[in-house]
């Protein structure tokens, strides 16, 4: 595939030195419905895109850096940069960003002079950072370093490890926050690698270890990414975490328990000027969270990685639904025995995870009132088993039963066998990449005077993420093929490109009489 660059030559696209700014209509519908009638009128909004070219320094700050994620994103990282490649009894293996979206799939930009479709790496579309020039630093509450962390999590092949180790022995992550409360009781045994003092003084250190990063790493910024254990959820309390104020008030009491270190880590990035990543399922965005990013302009995204299991799901209801096929019951069980496995045994955080893997597809059953009344949904069951043995290799096996024409009965059974992690890894990249490009890019209608940053909660980037979190009154949608066209053709109009509509009427209009 090409690496030539991609430029669009249009009057509605000026490239500068620094920007590229393009002007893009925006067709919708607004829709009157009456007893009888929906009456749809389409409108049209100019929007002004502008895309800072300048793709800085960037850093990736992992909470739960020494997991098996974080060591398998490092890891990978490390081997793409140097190009390390490895044997196996399957030969010679060479690294690869397989897995994610931005890096590895292309989209279709027109077509050449004989009619054929033409397609760029997607990454080529707008100016973004490389993730082998990604400088990595986190924390974790156990103090492993990064190389015997990596053997621990028994992720990737063993050549491999081997010849990384080197690289990653004289990584530590630094010392965390621990609340035995929010995580499972099975690991303690972890937490030797703690930050001691009240919520508050954990607050101002993990604050100067952002500013520390910043500075030793001459970073012009930095992405702040939770892939530590998924906690319980927090209540949401009046006066506690329900505004900015009442959130940093209870930081500063040491009364005030039902603050979590996930969500702690969130005000510290918003402080410091830096997007915060949640690739777990727990409620780190409490209300205050919101209203202090909002406040600061600070960019949120979350909740919890869309990986395997769930991501398919978000393709396999879309397509049962989309084709008039009624999903009645819907199981999903998978067993794995990694450390996320573990401390998903415990109750409390396995109803984290549980809630963020079934809510994913409310939004395809509630888009089609022929096959459902309204409120009715499918029969939906999520069990997750902890086996030691399977370690990372987490085994899923999803069961669909549906409806089909005159009372018949189709069921879908699938297993889907994979390294939890070397899903993960992938996705964590795209998460960090394409914050750090939505950072970048302003926009402007006639109406607004100035350019404007994104929402600051990135729900652009829900493809990602199995529990989209949205801004206040918008729609959380978990259709996949929906997620991954939103971000194309936000990027496209970003470029002065219509939306990928697969017409393809040239094909279809051409005139089979004219000679
Ligand atoms: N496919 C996937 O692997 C996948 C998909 C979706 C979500 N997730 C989520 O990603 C997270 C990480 O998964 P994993 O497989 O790497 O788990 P892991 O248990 O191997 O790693 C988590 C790390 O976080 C550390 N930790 C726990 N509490 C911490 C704290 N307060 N501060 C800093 N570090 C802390 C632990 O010591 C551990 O090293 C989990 O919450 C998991 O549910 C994983
Ligand atoms: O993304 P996905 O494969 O549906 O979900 C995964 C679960 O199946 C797995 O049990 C859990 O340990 C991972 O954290 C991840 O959430």
């Amino acid at each position: 595939m090409t690496n030539k660059s991609v430029k669009v030559d249009s009057p509605n696209v000026t490239y500068t030195e620094d920007y590229i700014l393009s002007n893009y209509t925006y067709n919708n519908s607004v829709v009157e419905e009456t007893e009888k009638e929906i009456l749809i009128k389409p409108v049209k909004t100019k929007y002004s895109f502008k895309t800072d070219r300048r793709v800085v320094k960037t850093g990736m700050m992992l909470v739960g850096w020494g997991g098996s994620n974080g060591t398998t994103i490092t890891a990978g990282i490390i081997a793409n940069k140097m190009g390390i490649n490895w044997r196996t009894n399957r030969g010679i293996n060479e690294p690869n960003y397989f897995g994610s979206m931005f890096q590895c799939s292309t989209v279709r930009v027109g077509v050449n002079k004989e009619g054929q479709d033409v397609y760029v790496p997607f990454k080529s579309v707008l100016p973004s950072v490389n993730p082998n020039d990604l400088v990595i630093g986190g924390w974790d509450i156990n103090k492993m370093n990064l190389a015997d962390a990596m053997e621990r999590a028994q992720v990737l092949d063993y050549d491999l490890t081997k010849q990384l180790k080197p690289y990653m022995k004289d990584m530590t992550p630094l010392p965390s926050i621990y609340a035995p409360d929010f995580i499972a009781s099975n690991q303690s045994d972890r937490a030797n690698h703690v930050i001691q003092g009240s919520k508050a003084e954990q607050l101002e250190k993990i604050r100067q270890d952002i500013k520390n990063f910043k500075e030793e790493n001459k970073l012009d910024k930095v992405i702040i990414l939770w892939t530590a254990n998924t906690e319980r959820f927090s209540a949401v309390v009046e006066n506690v975490n329900d505004t900015a104020e009442n959130l940093l008030s209870s930081i500063e009491d040491p009364e005030i328990d039902e603050i979590s270190p996930s969500t702690l880590f969130a005000v510290a990035s918003i402080l410091e000027g830096c997007t915060y990543i949640n690739g777990s399922p727990q409620n780190s965005f409490v209300p205050g969270v919101i209203e202090l990013a909002e406040q600061n302009n600070v960019m949120l995204a979350g909740d919890d990685f869309k990986t395997g299991q769930t991501k398919f799901k978000s393709v396999m209801v879309d397509f049962l639904i989309s084709a008039g096929i009624k999903p009645v019951s819907i199981v999903s069980y998978n067993h794995l025995g990694n450390n996320d496995g573990k401390n998903l045994s415990s109750s409390r955080q396995f109803k984290s995870k549980e809630i963020s893997k079934s809510n994913v597809v409310d939004d395809m059953v509630n888009s089609n009132r022929i096959l459902y009344e309204k409120g009715e949904k499918p029969d939906h069951v999520v069990v997750i088993k902890y086996v030691p043995y399977v370690g990372d290799s987490k085994r899923a096996l999803d069961e669909y039963t549906s409806e089909i024409f005159m009372g018949g009965i189709n069921t879908i059974v699938v297993h889907n066998t994979c390294e939890d992690s070397l899903l993960a890894a992938p996705i964590m990249i795209d998460l960090v990449i394409l914050a750090e490009l939505c950072e970048r890019i302003q926009w402007k209608t006639e109406e607004t005077e100035e350019f404007q940053n994104f929402h600051p909660i990135l729900s652009i980037l829900s493809y990602m993420l199995k529990a989209p979190v949205v801004p206040k009154n918008t729609p959380v949608i978990n259709s996949l093929f929906k997620q991954k066209s939103c971000i194309e053709n936000i990027f496209r109009a970003c470029i002065g490109l219509e939306p990928e509509n697969n017409m393809l009427l040239e094909h279809k209009t051409i005139n089979t009489l004219k000679k």
